[in-house]
């Protein structure tokens, strides 16, 4: 049980080929550019993020990398960054935690490499997180194109290794401005004692007084994307929203 009362909120920048990108359910060939990512980072900064969830998604589905840009966004940011994509391997990981950013967030390896995932958890604590980026209860890896296994029963291991939070996307979800799935945040943190951040769906102020709504049970924060891209609402009402 969470004794947090606000919700934390974390504007999203996802890169794909140097250019900050929206996708619809995490499908390749979806994207929507929207620009510089540094550009992106620091209006959402100015609007009083306290925190950007930075996504390198060409690393994510294995065409790519934006390793040095994101370095360079993290480097000038002054707010707290969760740094994901592709971080797989011990290079990845060293790469990703010296750029200075908060916390990374482990998708494919805490599915494919459960040693090294319970490793990193034990030298990093609470600067790892993982993402539990599912369709239904089964998990998905690698750009969301591979099926990783069933959802409780890696919470559990994950849990047994000691993992601090969770990040929980419906990937159904993800981009389609439609709601988050306030019934899948429920049942993960009803699973687990770990903070989890909600990822998918956000679309208006009612569906993050919602997703606050759920921060007695656990829900820590919510990661918010398209909404905020297409203004729906500004970052300002946002923060507003749940204050
Ligand atoms: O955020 C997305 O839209 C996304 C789409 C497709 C794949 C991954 C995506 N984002 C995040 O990437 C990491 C997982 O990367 P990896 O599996 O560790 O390489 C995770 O945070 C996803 O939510």
């Amino acid at each position: 049980m969470s004794t947090q009362h606000r919700l934390e909120l974390l504007p999203a920048v996802d890169v794909r080929d140097g250019q900050a990108v929206r996708l619809v359910k995490g499908e390749s060939g979806t994207e929507t550019s929207f620009g510089e990512p540094l550009t992106a980072a620091l209006a959402w900064q100015q609007a009083g993020a306290e925190w950007i969830h930075l996504v390198d998604l060409d690393a994510a589905f294995g065409t790519g990398s934006n390793r040095e840009l994101l370095a360079e966004v993290v480097g000038r940011l002054d707010v707290k960054v969760e740094l994901s994509g592709g971080i797989r391997d011990d290079d990845s990981l060293r790469a990703a935690l010296a750029t200075g950013c908060r916390r990374v967030n482990l998708g494919t390896a805490a599915l494919e490499s459960p040693e090294w995932v319970r490793k990193a958890i034990a030298e990093h604590g609470d600067r790892i997180a993982v993402g539990l980026d599912v369709v239904g209860t089964t998990l998905r890896g690698r750009g969301w194109t591979r099926e990783g296994g069933d959802l409780y029963e890696v919470l559990a291991r994950l849990d047994a290794d000691g993992c601090a939070r969770y990040v929980v996307t419906d990937v159904d979800k993800d981009g389609t401005l439609t709601g988050p799935n306030l019934q899948l945040l429920r049942d993960v943190c009803a699973a687990t004692d770990r903070p989890v951040v909600a990822s998918g769906g956000v679309s208006s102020l009612a569906d993050l007084h919602a997703i606050s709504g759920l921060v007695p049970e656990g829900v820590e924060g919510a990661i918010v994307g398209k909404a905020l891209y297409e203004q729906k609402f500004t970052l300002e009402e946002a923060l507003e929203a749940v204050s």
